[in-house]
């Protein structure tokens, strides 16, 4: 079972499609530099609205824990997803309150390395967050052992088949999903997770 999140959600209205197509989670990015930024207080209505079992996701890169888990709860978030260059020990001290997913850029083929780093889940997107940049598949070969891993990085509907093959825990799409930065487009979610269903269907039945 591969599971879909759909990340840089900056509107009511995506975060109930997302739900009503059936995404198990969505990621609001809390990083102020990115196009899809939303405040702590912007996030709140959107997360409040959303049934209880989608999980939703805080999006931090480099910044400090006791920050993290003071926007966390302003904003109603539930799993911290960490984006940056953020050492264990941030990790381990957020992970106290809440599950973590460590999001790893790939620059070039990743180092297994990462396998000890203390998160309950790997996220692996290109280089370059949120740009809907590729990458090839090779790269993630080290990280395969890795219990629950997240793929994510310039996944589209045409892509996702070749993702899906790799049995990952889960997958991650921000601008495939979209119309324009920050504004989902509603086919294409509808699109992208139909994939995801059928594929965890079609495997169901083998
Ligand atoms: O989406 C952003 O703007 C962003 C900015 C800074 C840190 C993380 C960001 N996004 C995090 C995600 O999990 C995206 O979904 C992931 O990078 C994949 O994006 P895409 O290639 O556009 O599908």
């Amino acid at each position: 079972m591969t599971r879909a999140k759909i990340c840089g959600i900056t509107r009511l209205e995506d975060a109930l499609w997302a739900e009503a197509l059936g995404a198990w989670a969505l990621g609001f990015v809390l990083v102020p530099s990115s196009r899809r930024y939303l405040s702590p207080e912007a996030v709140r209505p959107i997360a409040r609205a959303v049934g209880p079992l989608v999980v939703r996701v805080g999006v931090f890169a480099n910044t400090p824990p006791e920050a993290v888990l003071r926007q966390m709860e302003a904003a109603g978030l539930q799993v911290v997803q960490l984006h940056g260059d953020e050492p264990p020990e941030w990790a381990e001290q957020v992970g106290r309150f809440f599950p973590v997913i460590k999001a790893i850029r790939l620059f070039g083929p990743a180092s297994a390395g990462w396998l000890s780093y203390p998160a309950e889940a790997l996220l692996v997107d290109g280089a370059s967050p949120g740009s809907g940049r590729a990458y090839p598949l090779e790269w993630l070969e080290p990280l395969r052992p890795h219990p629950r891993l997240i793929i994510a990085g310039g996944l589209t509907v045409e892509n996702l088949l070749a993702v899906l093959a790799l049995k990952p825990y889960g997958v991650d799409v921000s601008s495939g999903v979209e119309a324009a930065p920050g504004r989902k487009d509603p086919e294409k979610l509808r699109g992208f997770l139909g994939q995801v269903a059928r594929f965890n269907g079609a495997s169901q039945n083998q």
